[in-house]
Order: C-alpha cells, then sequence, then structure tokens
C-alpha cells in the first residue's frame, strides 16, 4: 500500500477518497480477518483501537505484498484494473483551483452601482466624456437614468465643438445604467434573437453579457435613428458594458423635459397634432430606420423643443426579425389607446399598419423622408375610426398571425397553410382600398394567417364571424379572390349583425355563452398544463 501510494504521488496521480476507499475495500478483501475486528469493534472502545491497529498492521502487511507470491499480485492487479478508470491521472495542478470571488465585489447600489460599474464610470470622467456624475432622473425597469456634465476630454476638435458648444458652457448627459443585479426584464432574448445584427451573442445566458448587448443594441439604435435625421432621438455619446451615455434632453431649468405621458397639451389640436406626428414617425422608423420600436408608448417619447423624441431603444428590431411585424402591431394598439384616452379621433389600427409597411402611398405628393409631409397626409387621408364596426375589425386584425414570408412560418402555421386558412394582408389591402378612401399599394408581400382556434378573442361578436375560417374547404391554390371574398363575407357578417332582431341577438348570445360553458369543461387547468410542461421539460 505504501509503495503504492508513493508511487502515486511520484507519478503525480491524485489521491482522491475514492482511491483510499478502493484500498480499503483491497485491504477487506485481502485480510478477512479485519472485518471480524470491525463488527466486534462496535462493542468497546479499545477494540475500536485494536481495530486501528490492525488496519494499519494490514497496510504494513498489504505494502509487503511483493514477499507474498505472484497470486496476491495477481489479485491486487485485477483489483486495481477494476478501479482503474476511478484514478485521477492527470498531473496535480495547484494553480487551477478556483478563486472565491469576494461578494462585496458584486455589491450594488440602487441596483447598478457595482464596483465594476463605478470604474467604467471613472474610467469615462479620467477619459474627459463626462466630468460631474449627478443625481438619478429615473429608475425604470431594466436601468437607472442619471445627469452627468460633459467632460473638457481629450477628443478630436470637431466633436470637441459639440460637447462644448459654448465657451464655459457644458453639455449635459443623460448616462443609462442598465441593472445587472435584477433581471427584471427576463425575456429580453427574444429581442436579439432572430436578429442578423446579433447573430453571433444569440442565446447568450450570462446576464452580465446580456446586459452589454443590450446596452451595444440601444446605442446602435439610437445611432441610427440620429443619424438618419428623419426622426428626432438623443444622440449617442457613448457605450461602455452596461454604461450608456447620450444627450440630455433638458427642459431648460436643469430639468428633464417632460415624457409625452406628462406632456400638457394646450388644447385638442395639439394632442391631435402629436398623434399624426406619431404615425408618421411610426412610418419614418420603419421605412427610414429600417426599425419597429418595440415598446412605443406615451412613456418613451420625451417632448423636447416642441418635438417628439423616441428613446428606449434598446428592444427595437430591424423589419427582417420574425416577430417584427407584431411588435409593430403592438406599438400601433400601445399609440392609439393613449390618445383614444386622450379623446380623439383615432385611425384603425389596420388603416395604420398599412400606412407604415406601405412601400409607396397613393395621392402622396410630398417627400417621403419629411416628418411634416407625412404628419399632414395622415391627417389628410386616414379616416378615423367610427363605430363599432371599427372595432370589429381591429380585433380581428389584432388576432391575425402576420408573416413576412413563407421562411417565417412556424411548423403550425405550415398546417394552416396547407388547410388554406391565409389571408393575403394585399386582398386586406384591397378589400379597404374599396371600403376607405385610404389607397394603399402594397409593394411587399405579407403573408397574414388567421389566428390558432383557441386563441379566438373573448369578443362574442367576433368569435362568430372568426369561426367562418373553419369553413375552409382546404384549397390553397384558390388564390387571392377568393380570400378577398372570403375576407367580403367575414366583414358583411359583422355588418349583419348591427340591424339583427333583440330576439335573435339574445338567442345568438346564450348560444355563444352555452358553446363557451361547454368549451370550458374540457378545457386543462392552468396549473395542470404548467405540471405538464415541466414534467416534459424535465424527462427531455
Ligand atoms: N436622453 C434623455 N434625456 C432626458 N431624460 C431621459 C433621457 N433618457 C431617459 N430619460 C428619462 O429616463 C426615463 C427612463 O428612461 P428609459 O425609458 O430609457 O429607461 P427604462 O429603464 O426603460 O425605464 P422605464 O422602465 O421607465 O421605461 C425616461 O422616461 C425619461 O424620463
Ligand atoms: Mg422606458
Amino acid at each position: 500500500m505504501a509503495y503504492i501510494l508513493s508511487e502515486c504521488v511520484e507519478r503525480g496521480i491524485e489521491i482522491t477518497n475514492l482511491l483510499v476507499k478502493n484500498f480499503k475495500k483491497l485491504i477487506a478483501i485481502r485480510f478477512p480477518v479485519k472485518r471480524d475486528l470491525k463488527r466486534s469493534s462496535r462493542a468497546t472502545a479499545p477494540a475500536r483501537d485494536h481495530c486501528k491497529m490492525s488496519l494499519e498492521d494490514g497496510l504494513g502487511k498489504l505494502s509487503l505484498h511483493e514477499k507474498h507470491g505472484a497470486d496476491r499480485d495477481h489479485i491486487n492487479t485485477q483489483i486495481l484494473d477494476k478501479h482503474a478508470h476511478n484514478i485521477k491521472t492527470d498531473e496535480l495542478s495547484v494553480t487551477r483551483a478556483k478563486t472565491s470571488k469576494d461578494k462585496a465585489n458584486r455589491a450594488t447600489v440602487e441596483n447598478v452601482l457595482d464596483p465594476r460599474t463605478m470604474r467604467f464610470l471613472q474610467a469615462l470622467k479620467s477619459r474627459g466624456v463626462i466630468s460631474e456624475f449627478n443625481g438619478c432622473l429615473s429608475t425604470g425597469k431594466e436601468a437607472n437614468v442619471y445627469h452627468a456634465f460633459a467632460g473638457y476630454g481629450a477628443k478630436s476638435s470637431e466633436e470637441e465643438q459639440k460637447v462644448l458648444p459654448n465657451q464655459g458652457e457644458r453639455r449635459e448627459y443623460a448616462i443609462k445604467i442598465y441593472k445587472t443585479s435584477i433581471l427584471v426584464f427576463k425575456d429580453r432574448e427574444r429581442y436579439v434573437d432572430g436578429e442578423f445584427r446579433f447573430r453571433n451573442s444569440r442565446s447568450q445566458h450570462n446576464p452580465r453579457k446580456m446586459i452589454k448587448i443590450w446596452a451595444e443594441k440601444e446605442f446602435r439604435n439610437l445611432k441610427r435613428i440620429y443619424q438618419s435625421g428623419v426622426v428626432p432621438a438623443p444622440e449617442p455619446i457613448e457605450v461602455k458594458s452596461n454604461v450608456l451615455v447620450m444627450e440630455f434632453l433638458n427642459r431648460g431649468d436643469g430639468f428633464a423635459s417632460p415624457k409625452l405621458k406628462d406632456f400638457p397639451y394646450k388644447d385638442r389640436d395639439e394632442t391631435l397634432y402629436y398623434y399624426h406626428t406619431m404615425v408618421a414617425y411610426i412610418r419614418l422608423l420603419y421605412q427610414c430606420c429600417q426599425l419597429v420600436h418595440a415598446d412605443l408608448s406615451e412613456y418613451n417619447t420625451i417632448v423636447h423643443n416642441q418635438k417628439l423624441y423616441v428613446i428606449d431603444v434598446s428592444q427595437s428590431v430591424q423589419p427582417e426579425h420574425p416577430m417584427s411585424l407584431d411588435f409593430l402591431r403592438m406599438d400601433i394598439k400601445n399609440i392609439n389607446s393613449y390618445f383614444e384616452r386622450m379623446s380623439i379621433d383615432i385611425f384603425p389600427e389596420r388603416a395604420i399598419f398599412q400606412f407604415v409597411i406601405s412601400d409607396k402611398l397613393e395621392k402622396f405628393e410630398g417627400e417621403y423622408t419629411n416628418a411634416e409631409d407625412l404628419r399632414q397626409y395622415v391627417a389628410k387621408t386616414l379616416r378615423p375610426k367610427s363605430g363599432p364596426e371599427d372595432e370589429a375589425e381591429d380585433e380581428v386584425f389584432r388576432s391575425l398571425h402576420l408573416v413576412r414570408n413563407l421562411g417565417g412560418l412556424e411548423e403550425r402555421d405550415f398546417d394552416r397553410f396547407t388547410l388554406g386558412k391565409f389571408d393575403l394582408l394585399k386582398s386586406l389591402i384591397a378589400h379597404d382600398n374599396q371600403k376607405v378612401a385610404s389607397n394603399f399599394t402594397a409593394s411587399e408581400q405579407y403573408e397574414l394567417s388567421s389566428s390558432s382556434d383557441e386563441e379566438v378573442s373573448e369578443d362574442e361578436d367576433y368569435n362568430e364571424s372568426g369561426s367562418g375560417s373553419e369553413d375552409d374547404d382546404g384549397d390553397d391554390e384558390s388564390g387571392e379572390s377568393s380570400d378577398e371574398e372570403e375576407w367580403l363575407e367575414k366583414s358583411k357578417e359583422i355588418k349583419g349583425k348591427k340591424h339583427e332582431d333583440k330576439d335573435s341577438k339574445k338567442q345568438r348570445k346564450t348560444d355563444a355563452k352555452e358553446a363557451k360553458r361547454e368549451k370550458r369543461k374540457t378545457k386543462v387547468k392552468k396549473h395542470i398544463k404548467k405540471k405538464l410542461i415541466k414534467k416534459t421539460k424535465s424527462k427531455k
């Protein structure tokens, strides 16, 4: 034993617990008397001492095994062979041991200011990008925004002029620091996955690295918007890990300019002006900046110098992103619901969507990159929403599964595609042209598929009209005209219900309620569903 152990040490073989255990086993086999002693050792302490002695004796005897002949040698070799794979044979390395990290290294102030972030800020200061780092402007769900003054840094003369427009006057910056200790916005990945620009950083599960990508994404998106010059946005200055420096939108008295949510509109006309501008900006972002904001709301727009500034663009995606159209539809819905609360006439969501994605606008005589021309066009041409009919159409529109092209279809979509449950956006536009004065030509072909039957809206009226898609005969060769007819029929159905008499309406509603009740009976409970999902996941 001693010989083997010394051999192990000499060859740099790590002596593990398992190795010792195996040697003990070896001893137990070779010296059965030890076991008897072990049994008796349970009774008294002296016996235990005896056992120790005998173990040492055993080890001594084992070390002398060479003297006891070839048969013992053979058995030992057999046992060693059996357990050889458990013996670590790589060189002992002392340096490879993990260094334990001090928790203090990660302690944070206000959820963002950990020592590492402080070092980045210090670096920005010593490079002269910023001079004073002031108070917190906002503590949002994913980041804190701080105020800082620009430094007198060593920048190129042109840039320096920008930083210091007037002598003695310093520019103000807003510093957005992403939270690294709390990941509230956990589904960030879906905004990065599918983005060509971030193809190498996909499936990043390290939160710190994910935050870095996120900050870079915001910086790049902001730069794109700022450089386009068509939609106002704060100028991006620097990005370093989770720290983003940008222009501070200042009200003039040291305070930040108000968010659209807090903006005190003078009158209805002014509210309409900002609504129409916002619609024009959504189009400009999409067409000129090749971006969909994906979190556009009254909270992420600032009114600065009577202009609407777009901020918080970290989650913005390019139109190629598989979910860009869904995000676009969501933005339109958010904006519409805010301005609806401001008691002004809003446009149907579908009409805005078409206005945004159409390459060319009919009867448009202005410049496509001019926000004011587009705002005036929107104000003049788009027909405001009127009555429940438009609301029902918007409901249908919200429930559609949007796909850019056949490549963007998921497996379930293919099933529905083969069943012929597809509407072409082109046909929707054609229908819109007949019905509404606004005319658009869709240069891009977008396919739309009806949402899955389970996703049908809660609205009863729509529920029934939506079920019309189930009548499809599965002929996917039927082309646009049949799609169009189907759509017209669907819309007629919605219109028709307006004139039905009271009794039949009541009957229809009770029938729908009954059908829902029946459906609920067979519905799998949410918590059971969750359990099943968990189970299948753990099986994998
Ligand atoms: N450049 C800027 N100039 C002035 N104020 C700004 C600027 N950038 C951000 N802010 C202020 O900070 C707030 C939060 O910024 P932002 O929306 O980018 O961060 P967030 O983490 O997404 O916050 P929230 O969860 O509140 O949306 C804004 O609502 C705005 O009031
Ligand atoms: Mg925000």
